[in-house]
């Protein structure tokens, strides 16, 4: 065992869905270096964006909210590693960080929560989201649609569905999975809504020079996943991407290869530019130079969503 002297501390977020995926990250390291349960001690540490409900996280300062304290608690020594959703992190990262590890990735589609499909809405449906992807994607479905913000955890949403404030809601496959609710909503095929860049990734981080902890997780972590997670990202970075920007992007392993599909589309969802090819692994450049591509074929209005 690496850690004799004290446990190994797994700083994670404290909504179910993080501390979900902390236990999931807990397990697989205990499985893979056969240690003993008490080897690993799961630290909640609150976020901002876990505080401010009332506002679109583009508005208060987009995804550095989610990832600010955990960072904090890694450089401060009150942490080993910090579980994250992927698609929670920044596209751009401090140097100081280093991504060591991912898990394999849980399903990548959306669910349509509320209704049976896109058709069986009502006319002119409420629908609940404050991504700017999921809200762009329901509008080219359904144009009659109005999007209203929609925060909170997962159950907050359900809840807030349930009592009546939207028709509809759309959540990750993924979450649901994890928190156990897979009999929630139907699954939107991923040519219908093509999912968020990282989407069903859940990703290991460390400080960059703390080779005892990277060499532990390298244990536990999914060349698939991780290949197609950073090439995703990549194609963020090439578009300077934020989370006010509705960009999907989805890369699908194909051997030593990745299929990568992206689009951007416009909050109205009347425009869409969508990219689509197949690339080594690993070539990242190819996966920026993807990203930039979109933007040359947008519109200048979809285009200046992208301009900081
Ligand atoms: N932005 C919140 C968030 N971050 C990751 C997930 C789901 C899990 C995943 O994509 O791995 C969710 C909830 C959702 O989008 O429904």
């Amino acid at each position: 065992m690496l850690f004799t002297d004290r446990p190994l501390r797994l700083g994670t977020r404290g909504s179910p869905l993080a501390l979900a995926q902390a236990r999931m990250t807990a397990q697989a390291l205990i499985a893979a270096h056969g240690w003993s349960a008490d080897a690993i001690e799961i630290i909640t540490v609150q976020t901002s964006g876990d505080r401010i409900q009332d506002r679109a996280l583009a508005d208060i300062g987009g995804k550095a909210l989610w990832t600010k304290e955990l960072d904090r608690a890694l450089v401060a020594g009150e942490t080993d590693l910090s579980v994250h959703s992927m698609k929670d992190v920044e596209t751009l990262r401090p140097d100081i960080f280093h991504i060591a590890a991912m898990l394999p990735r849980a399903d990548v589609r959306d669910k349509l929560v509320g209704a049976a499909d896109f058709d069986a809405l009502p006319a002119n449906p409420l629908v609940g989201t404050s991504s700017p992807r999921r809200g762009a994607q329901v509008k080219r479905l359904r144009p009659d649609a109005t999007i209203t913000l929609f925060r909170g955890n997962v159950a907050t949403r359900l809840a807030k569905l349930a009592a009546g404030e939207v028709h509809a809601t759309l959540l990750a496959a993924a979450g649901l999975d994890r928190l156990e609710q897979s009999d929630v909503g139907t699954l939107v095929p991923v040519d219908t809504m093509l999912p968020a860049p990282s989407q069903g990734a859940v990703g290991i981080e460390t400080l960059a020079d703390n080779q005892p902890v990277i060499a532990a997780l390298s244990a536990i972590s999914d060349a698939d996943t991780s290949d197609a997670v950073m090439m995703e990202r990549a194609v963020l970075r090439g578009l300077g991407g934020t989370c006010h920007s509705p960009i999907a992007a989805l890369a699908l392993v194909e051997g030593d290869r990745l299929f990568l599909r992206a689009e951007i589309i416009s909050p109205d969802g009347q425009e869409t530019v969508r990219e689509e090819a197949r690339l080594a692994r690993g070539d990242l450049a190819a996966g920026e130079a993807l990203g930039e591509r979109l933007l040359r074929g947008a519109s200048p209005a979809l285009r200046a969503l992208f301009e900081a």
